[in-house]
């Protein structure tokens, strides 16, 4: 399609060593980890603690899931804006997703799995288990590392504990012959850190700055890329960006992915005075996140440039 692949998501290694507050290499991650938010708004996290097994479990999960009949699979609901079941939409018919609230405890999860199976299913809140946790754990590290690297650490605690996780699965059915390969429309998250895990089949792209897209690709079972949301460029007075970003399909297979979200739900969302002065204007005024989610889930607002400036702008 003509793109030129000059665009490609620094790949940022989490291990033990560096994951640890105040180390030498954190400090460096810490850099890497800004900088890299600041330029694409998102990075490819190469994370240890998800080894094959764990990856291999969540999309054995994920497969038992998905063949459960639509009528269960539209139980899936919330008193939460758009936390419940999205599919059979005529705009993006290769896309059905369901919404796991409090994801990162076994509580939501099996919450989540009673009503797909009345008697519960333990081998599937396991296997899902075992990666929502780690993946809420890489989010708050790397938030950690924000905070620090921008000289408000001590906001930190307060911020990760007003924090909660919506584990959104997906699959994308294999398009038919002829059929258009768009997974799904382009858009930015509207949560604060978004972790996104795919099995093996690639199809996220992503916007650059100069406004080429671009698709990510070479993610290994232990990879997730790591992507800033409306909520945490508003935090950040612009200096991170939410990329756009969309899913078209590769390959002739179902892709299974994962997008665990995080919302600030028991605090405002606010700039920190330190990241506001005379060449940063605030941007943003403080907002109540899941208000905004209540804003964005409105018909009327689905189309806008940017919901965040919109609903909040200064
Ligand atoms: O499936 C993916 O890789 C990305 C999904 C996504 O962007 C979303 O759910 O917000
Ligand atoms: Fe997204």
């Amino acid at each position: 399609m003509g793109s030129l692949t000059l665009h490609k998501l620094p790949v940022i290694a989490f291990t033990e060593e560096n994951s640890k507050p105040g180390t030498e290499t954190w400090s460096k991650t810490c850099r890497q980890v800004i900088s890299a938010l600041q330029e694409y708004g998102c990075f490819v996290a190469a994370y240890d603690q998800i080894t094959q097994r764990i990856h291999t479990g969540v999309f054995e999960a994920l497969e038992e899931l998905f063949d459960i009949p639509t009528e269960r699979k539209v139980q899936n609901k919330s008193a939460k804006p758009l936390y419940g079941y999205v599919g059979q939409i005529p705009l993006i018919p290769l896309y059905e997703s369901m919404g796991i609230d409090n994801a990162n405890t076994l509580e939501g999860i099996q919450s989540f799995a009673k009503v797909m199976w009345p008697n519960g299913n333990d081998g599937f809140s396991e296997k899902l288990l075992l990666y929502t946790k780690l993946a809420a754990e890489l989010e708050k590290i790397v938030v950690q590392m924000v905070f620090e690297g921008y000289g408000v650490g001590q906001y930190y605690e307060s911020h990760i504990s007003s924090a909660n996780y919506l584990c959104r699965v997906m699959q994308y059915r294999q398009p038919k012959m002829q059929e258009n390969r768009m997974g799904f429309v382009s858009h930015t998250d509207k949560s604060f850190m978004s972790t996104i895990h795919q099995n093996q089949v690639d199809g996220l792209e992503i916007k650059a700055k100069d406004g080429e897209w671009f698709g990510v690709h070479d993610l290994s079972p232990s990879s997730l890329v790591v992507m800033a949301g409306d909520a945490i460029m508003a935090w950040s007075n612009n200096r991170i960006r939410s990329p756009p970003h969309r899913v078209t399909m590769q390959g002739n297979e179902a892709r299974y992915s994962l997008a665990q979200f995080s919302f600030i739900e028991k605090s405002m969302v606010q700039t920190p005075q330190e990241l506001i002065n005379d060449d940063n204007p605030q941007q943003y005024k403080p907002f109540d996140h899941l208000k905004f989610l209540e804003f964005y889930s409105k018909e009327e607002n689905r189309r806008l440039e940017s919901a965040i400036r919109t609903y909040c702008g200064v």
